[in-house]
Parts: C-alpha cells; sequence; structure tokens
C-alpha cells in the first residue's frame, strides 16, 4: 500500500510524501495503536509537536514498527514543531533534542516554528501556556528572525533534513526569506474549502515553499468549536460531490488538496478511517468540481488562537 504514496519534492531536493497523518488531540493511550495502524494502512508521514503531549507514545510506536521489521528509519517522515516558549535561540537546539529522545529517532525530516509569535519563554518543565493572574497567555520577547537563525543550525548539525513554518503570514515568510541562508521548505497552516489559501499558496509557490493543510476535515474535535460551527464534514455541497465519486466527505477534503499539490495531514484515532483517509489514489475529481469547492472559501477558521490577538506577531490579521 506504501507504493501508493505520492511525494512532493522541497527546495532542498527533500522529497516528503504529500499525505501524512495528524496527532493533535490523539490521547496518550490512543495514539500509540493508531499510530500503528497508520503504519500497516501505508502512512509515511507523521505530523507530530511537542505542545500535543504525546511525542513518546508516538516513538513507542513508531520504534516498534521498526523492530518488527514493518519499516525502516529511512522510510518515514516525521515532522515535528518548536512550541512558542522555545523562540530563544539558545534553547532551540535543547528542545529539538528532547522531541528526539522522546520520538526516539536521531533526526528529524522537518522540524517547523509552531507559531510566529513568542510566549513568555520557558523551559521543559514549565507551562506551555504561561498565564498572568487574570489567565491571559503571557506574551515573550522572542523574534522568529532569530529564533530562524538557530533552526538553520539544526539543518548544519544533521538534527533535522529541513526546516519550516507553521501558521506564517506572507509579511512572515518574507521577512525570514530577506535574511535566510537556509530557505523554509514548507509553511503549515489551515487549510480546507472554507479557508482555502488561494493568495498565500501563489505566494508560497512562488517562493518555493509548499504548504501543508492542517485541519484539513475542518477539525471538529477542536476544543475551540461552538455549537454554532458548521461541520465542514457534512456540508450538503461536500456531500454531493462525495456522493457523484462514491467516496467519503473525507476523502473528497483530503484529495482536494493534493490536487492542488498541498500536503494535508488528517487526524484519526479509529482504525477504519485512518483506512479510509488513505484510500484516494484511486479516483480524481474533475477540475470543475476543484473550481466549485474554491468558492466555499468564506475566510472560515477553526484554530484561530484569538486571545493572542493582541501579540506583535499574531499571523491573522494580515490578509494572507
Ligand atoms: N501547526 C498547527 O498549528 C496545527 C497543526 N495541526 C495538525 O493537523 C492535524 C489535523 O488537524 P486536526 O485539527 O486534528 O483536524 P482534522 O481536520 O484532521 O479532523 C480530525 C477530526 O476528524 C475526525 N475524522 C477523521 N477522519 C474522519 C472520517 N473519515 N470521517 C469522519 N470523521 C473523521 C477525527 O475523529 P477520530 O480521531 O475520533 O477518528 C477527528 O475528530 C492535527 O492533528 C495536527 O497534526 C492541527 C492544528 C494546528
Ligand atoms: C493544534 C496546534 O498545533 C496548535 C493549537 O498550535
Amino acid at each position: 500500500m506504501a507504493s501508493n504514496n505520492q511525494f512532493v519534492t522541497f527546495n532542498n531536493g527533500q522529497e516528503y510524501p504529500i499525505l501524512g497523518f495528524g496527532t493533535w488531540k490523539s490521547k496518550p493511550g490512543e495514539v500509540e495503536e493508531a499510530v500503528k495502524v497508520a503504519i500497516d494502512t501505508g502512512y509515511r508521514h507523521f505530523d507530530c509537536a511537542m505542545f500535543y503531549g504525546n511525542e513518546k507514545e508516538i516513538g513507542d510506536a513508531i520504534n516498534q514498527k521498526i523492530d518488527e521489521g514493518a519499516v525502516v528509519r529511512e522510510d518515514l517522515f516525521i515532522t515535528s514543531k518548536l512550541w512558542n516558549i522555545f523562540h530563544q535561540p539558545n534553547i532551540v537546539e535543547s528542545v529539538l533534542k528532547k522531541t528526539l529522545s522522546d520520538l526516539q529517532v536521531e533526526y528529524l525530516d522537518l522540524y517547523l516554528i509552531h507559531w510566529p509569535m513568542a510566549f513568555k519563554e520557558g523551559g521543559l518543565n514549565d507551562d506551555f501556556i504561561p498565564k498572568d493572574d487574570d489567565g491571559a497567555t503571557i506574551e515573550g520577547n522572542g523574534s522568529y528572525i532569530d529564533t530562524w537563525k538557530a533552526m538553520e543550525e539544526l539543518v548544519e548539525n544533521g538534527l533535522t533534513k529541513s526546516i519550516g513554518v507553521s501558521n506564517f503570514n506572507k509579511r512572515q515568510i518574507q521577512e525570514i526569506l530577506d535574511v535566510a541562508t537556509v530557505k523554509p521548505v514548507n509553511n503549515q497552516v489551515e487549510c480546507h474549502p472554507y479557508l482555502t489559501q488561494k493568495k498565500l499558496k501563489e505566494f508560497c509557490d512562488e517562493n518555493g515553499i509548499i504548504l501543508t493543510a492542517y485541519s484539513p476535515l475542518g477539525s471538529p474535535d477542536n476544543p475551540w468549536k461552538k455549537p454554532e460551527d458548521p461541520t465542514l464534514l457534512e456540508d450538503p455541497k461536500i456531500m454531493e460531490i462525495a456522493d457523484k465519486y462514491n467516496k467519503t466527505s473525507a476523502q473528497i477534503l483530503i484529495k482536494y488538496q493534493i490536487q492542488r499539490g498541498i500536503m494535508v495531514i488528517p487526524k484519526s484515532v479509529t482504525k477504519n478511517r485512518i483506512e479510509s483517509n488513505f484510500e484516494v489514489w484511486d479516483f480524481e475529481l474533475e477540475q470543475e468540481d476543484i473550481d466549485q469547492i474554491d468558492t466555499f472559501d468564506c475566510n472560515g477558521r477553526f484554530v484561530h488562537m484569538k486571545g493572542n490577538m493582541h501579540f506583535k506577531d499574531y499571523p491573522f490579521i494580515d490578509e494572507y
């Protein structure tokens, strides 16, 4: 099944599977089994983050599969992300080394700055969301430009093959490009039919940066979801297209991104969903259906971190 994988090529020549496996909200206790099922299904690209609190269990799953001979390390493409309290350059390498130790691997394939905005600086044992007495997140002094310079050293030291960013807007990416000696290969952002990221994609295409679509199914288990929020997977217009191809809504949402050349990382801890989300290689959406899905854009964001809107590097004030 793994042979069905389709790859993108980064600006540094590294190839990466276009379809990956999300792990946010996958609890310790369930994520280990989910990752093992995913590897058996054929997924080779795993999207992780220290913030998700489950890298140790993901590492256990990966290593069990390596030990039993199902895969070798070189078959896998593992992404992780540097959290917002770790922007100070002198701590970046030790934070990555903690992720490597939890994932039980010698190197990452892709390491991202998780958000452009910095929270109050902390260490590995500190709260990931530092709060003041009123319960508001405390902003930090970090600058993503300085952080980027420390990220470049990780590539030079062989700790990660590629580096990139996540949740960065056009202006913030341009600032990185202006100083980079190692170019970002990837910007991971929320992306689905309600937020197609057309303009950001055009800018990234022009600069050789591949987008990854997070929350591609509309993140129905998102902790900030309100009852009145639309459920993308049940959108009648998506369901109609799914019926036309005899596919599920999830498969249409995943294939939509693949045909746009966008990496896509749906999350599931449910065996039959993990499997069916990977069964997207035997059909092609017609261009008229892709064009129609493009028209569903309504700047609909599920992961907005609105509580941090006043931070100097909050990314979602700019148009894109
Ligand atoms: N860089 C960043 O800041 C961010 C990165 N991410 C990354 O992107 C990944 C995906 O995004 P996420 O927000 O988790 O949301 P998704 O859009 O992937 O949706 C996940 C939800 O959809 C359900 N689901 C999965 N497959 C199906 C299916 N075939 N039919 C019906 N329901 C289904 C899952 O349920 P169940 O698990 O119960 O099966 C879960 O509730 C994350 O896990 C994370 O790795 C996400 C947000 C922010
Ligand atoms: C889910 C995630 O990656 C966030 C909120 O940063």
